[in-house]
């Protein structure tokens, strides 16, 4: 038996090595991949996502390289995983479906797709290939506060019809509070009905990823996300083990156990995390501003190269609207901040 074939109200999914790996500048080790899988099969997670922080293909100059081949955590992964099913992430035009063919082949069961949240469109061949490929296939619609319900819900359809089992809302700059979650889930229940199912993706930069992740629940998703410890970008995930407690209190059935994920977070990540993820000024001002989560480490790398603050600069990136890919922008900005602070002082 699968978890897949456990009854379950809403799924829990883990991004641990996946989000996570933003926050651990993609340094993941086989050891630590094989210990983090192990744990959340054991919890009962049916799908935990491993790939590169940004993705297959990720591994690049411009989103840093990882520590060890995405392909061999992958193996390992799948290897390690008793009844879960592992999930890799793909950006189109970073990722290629030949990425996707050798993930496959490695055993990979399900994709997400993620574009940003105006361009559905450009993963209308990747999600073709996966059905292809047999895969669970999943639709991110990144830096969702960046756009309406109605947009949203145009957008989450054209994922639907290229083959989309389920359209989640992403927030990736933890720029959501409440209604703005719930009422973007809302949208695509109502245009997706029985199509596909909606997930919620949150990010605590102002602190709400579990609290928007039952308001996500309550207005239809069933596929929630989470990290251990909130392993993840800018001030990390809604944390998985927290999300299990919390949906236990409320009677919502995930059929995973809150107190073997708790064990997971303590022993197995706790051990290892370089980077516990806090609210702290940068990535608050992420959640303010609505900048990308991701960009927190690359700020803080330009801040220290220009001698400028990492919270300044994420100001800019957010009254820019820069959105992922544009990661070199963020020197860019440095640069000016440095060059304005200069002529300031002459
Ligand atoms: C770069 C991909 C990104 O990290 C996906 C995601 O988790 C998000 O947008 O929050
Ligand atoms: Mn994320």
């Amino acid at each position: 038996m699968s978890w897949d074939d456990i009854e379950r109200e809403v799924r829990l999914v883990d991004t641990t090595l996946r989000d996570g790996s933003h926050a651990m500048a993609h340094q993941f080790t086989e050891r630590q991949v094989r210990d983090t899988v192990r744990a959340l099969d054991d919890a009962g997670v049916s799908l935990i996502e491993v790939t590169h922080g940004d993705g297959l293909g990720g591994s690049t100059f411009n989103y840093g390289f990882s520590l060890v081949d995405e392909r061999e955590l992958i193996s390992a992964a799948v290897d390690e995983a008793r009844r879960a099913k592992i999930a890799v992430l793909l950006l189109p035009g970073l990722g290629t479906v030949e990425d996707l063919k050798v993930a496959a082949d490695l055993g990979a069961g399900a994709v997400r797709i993620a574009t940003h949240c105006t361009e559905a469109d450009v993963s209308e061949q990747h999600f073709g290939a996966a059905r292809e490929l047999g895969m669970e296939t999943v639709g991110f619609l990144m830096l969702s506060h960046m756009s309406t319900p109605d947009e949203l819900a145009k957008q989450a359809r054209i994922m639907a019809d290229a083959g989309c089992q389920c359209v989640y809302i992403v927030d990736s700059a933890g720029a959501l509070i409440l209604e703005d979650a719930s009422v973007r889930v809302e949208a695509l229940v109502a245009e997706l009905g029985e199509r596909a199912q909606v997930g919620y993706h949150g990010h605590q930069n102002l602190s709400f990823g579990v609290a928007n992740s039952v308001l996500a629940y309550r207005a239809g998703a069933r596929q929630i996300d989470g990290s251990l410890t909130a392993l993840g970008a800018g001030a990390g995930n809604s944390p998985t083990e927290v999300l299990a407690a919390t949906f236990e209190r409320l009677g919502v059935t995930t059929g995973v156990d809150k107190d073997v994920l708790m064990d997971a977070a303590e022993n197995v990540v706790k051990k290892y995390l370089t980077r516990l993820p806090v609210m702290d000024r940068s990535s608050i001002v992420q959640g303010f501003a609505g900048v990308y989560s991701s960009f927190l480490l690359h700020a803080e790398r330009a801040a220290e190269r220009y001698g400028v603050p990492a919270h300044e600069i994420l100001y800019r990136v957010g009254a820019e609207r820069y959105v992922g890919g544009q990661e070199d922008m963020i020197i860019d900005i440095a640069l000016r901040l440095a060059a304005e602070k200069e002529a300031a002082v002459q």
